[in-house]
This record gives C-alpha cells, structure tokens and sequence, in this order.
C-alpha cells in the first residue's frame, strides 16, 4: 500500500508540474460553465474533460473542438493503445487487460499521462482536451489537486445505440482515421426521440486495410459499459457536484450533432469564423 500511495504521489508530482505550466498560460476560467459560454476560442487555452461511454463519440467531438480551439485533444485509451503497439514491457500487460475491457491501473494510467503532458509541454502546448480521464473518482481527485478544470462534457446515447456503434466502428491502419459502417436507426424508449446515424464509409483507398479494436467485440463493450456504470458514472456525479457537468444528449450522427455541441457551448459563431477564412 505504501508503495502505491507513493506511486501516486511521484505521478501526481508529474502531473503536477506538467498541467501547471499549461495552466499558466491564459485560461477560461469556469465561471460561465455550464449554463453559458463566452469562449474566445484560439485566444484563451481551455482545459476541458470528455466523460460518456464506450461509443459514445467522446474521441469525435473531442478532437474537433481540439482543432478549432487550438488546444491538444488527449485521449488516454489511444496512449494506451500507442503503448500497446510498442515493444515495451508493459505492452504485453496492457495487452491483457484491455483486451478484457478491463481499466488499466491509476499508476500506469498516471505515468502514460505524465510522459504525454511532459513531450506537449516541450513542444509548448497549452490547455487540452482531455478523453477517457478521469475514468474513475480516484483519477479525479489526483486531477482536481493537481489543476483547475474549467468544464467536463458528458456525452449520452442509448446503450443499444453504444453496442452497435462499436460493433461497427473501424480503423484505417495506414492512414489511422476512423470510420463507423453501422446504420443506425432506434426507437425512442420512455419519451425519448428516435435516434438515426447514417455510417461514416471509409473512402475507397482505405477499404482493404479497416482494423477492429480488439476490444471492440459485443461481450466485451457490454463488460466496458458495465466497468463505466460501476467506476465512472460516479465521476459525472462528482464534477455535476462541482457545477461543472454539461449534459449533452447527442441528437443523432456528426451533422445533426456538432452544430447543436458548438451552439451549446457558444462556439457556432466561431466556427463559421474559421470555415469562412479556410
Ligand atoms: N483513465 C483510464 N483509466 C484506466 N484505464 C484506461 C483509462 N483510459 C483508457 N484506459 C484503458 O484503455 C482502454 C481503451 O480506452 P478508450 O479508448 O478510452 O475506451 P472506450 O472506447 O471504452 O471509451 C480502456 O478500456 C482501458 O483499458
């Protein structure tokens, strides 16, 4: 236990020292999350947190909102991932875990963090987007002493629309973009709007080379939803406590869904800003 408690104390140092260069830059501070925004967007570094469930579209969203405010979108499950496809000892450890839709121990999560805040502060980023952590109260709290998180967006969808979205999610493993080849069309249940998504088809070139994640098999999305119902809902409890929480049901796929994100968070005008100057 000792061990562990110091464990979490070098890597929350690390942490520490890393999020506090970022934070030293200009940041938006919470005041007006989430009921109203007044971002200045490219001008001010926000630090942002995406929490919703496997599928939900958190790594989507959130690297769009990354590229129009200027701040790098960090997902842990991708450090994860790069971690995976190298040849170092911890690859064959992840490797077992993930592929169980297990979550990966605080400890490590905390180093692969700490060494990606360390590489972005080299290169002299500033704010972020943070995808996938906190995943659990504990990750939280190390994340609430260590900075100031100005607003967390929890993305929500029908756990039957989850399955299938990660059923049909797939990867490009030359140029790595993702594509979703699922067609969805469900029910409203208990007053809620029906949901349709059309698939997200890769271009041609890409076709012969789509991955699956390995953890993207219907037992195992239903065992990472159950982990996020038992370890991470209770985060969305956390942060709602602290007048943080924006609740964003996702209306359908990208086209309805991103203008009604960027009017929520006061950044439609911006955006028109930026496609207008493009
Ligand atoms: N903050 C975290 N804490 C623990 N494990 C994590 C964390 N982030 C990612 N992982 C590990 O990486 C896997 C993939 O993460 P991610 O791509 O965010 O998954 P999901 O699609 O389930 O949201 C997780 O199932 C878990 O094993």
């Amino acid at each position: 236990m000792a061990a562990m408690i110091r464990l979490f104390r070098s890597s929350s140092s690390l942490i520490s020292r890393s999020l506090s260069t970022a934070a030293a830059s200009e940041t938006v501070k919470s005041q007006s999350y989430p009921h109203s925004t007044s971002v200045e967007p490219k001008a001010k570094s926000v630090q942002w947190v995406f929490l919703g469930c496997p599928g939900v579209g958190k790594g989507t969203y959130a690297s769009r909102l990354s590229t129009l405010l200027g701040v790098p979108h960090i997902a842990t499950g991708d450090l994860v991932r790069d971690e995976l496809k190298s040849s170092g000892p911890l690859s064959k450890q992840l490797a077992e875990i993930v592929n169980q839709g297990k979550l990966v121990s605080d400890e490590i999560i905390l180093n692969l963090l700490s060494k990606r805040l360390e590489s972005g502060e080299a290169k002299g980023e500033a704010g972020f987007i943070l995808d996938g952590f906190p995943r659990t109260v504990r990750q939280a709290e190390i994340l609430t002493e260590v900075t100031d998180i100005d607003l967390v967006v929890n993305l929500k969808l029908p756990e039957r629309v989850l399955v299938e979205k990660c059923l049909g999610r797939r990867i490009c493993s030359e140029c790595g973009k993702n594509f979703n080849v699922a067609s969805i069309d469900v029910a409203g249940e208990n007053g809620a709007p029906r949901i349709s998504m059309a698939p997200l088809n890769p271009p041609s070139q890409c076709i012969s080379k789509l991955i699956t994640r390995a953890d993207d098999t219907e037992a195992i999305v239903k065992e990472r939803l159950s982990i996020y119902w038992d370890k991470s809902q209770p985060v969305e409890d956390f942060y709602r406590s602290q007048g943080k929480l924006l609740e964003f049901d996702l209306p359908g796929g990208i086209p309805e869904s991103w203008p009604k994100l960027l009017e929520v968070l006061n950044l439609d005008e911006q955006e028109h800003k930026l496609s207008a100057a493009a």
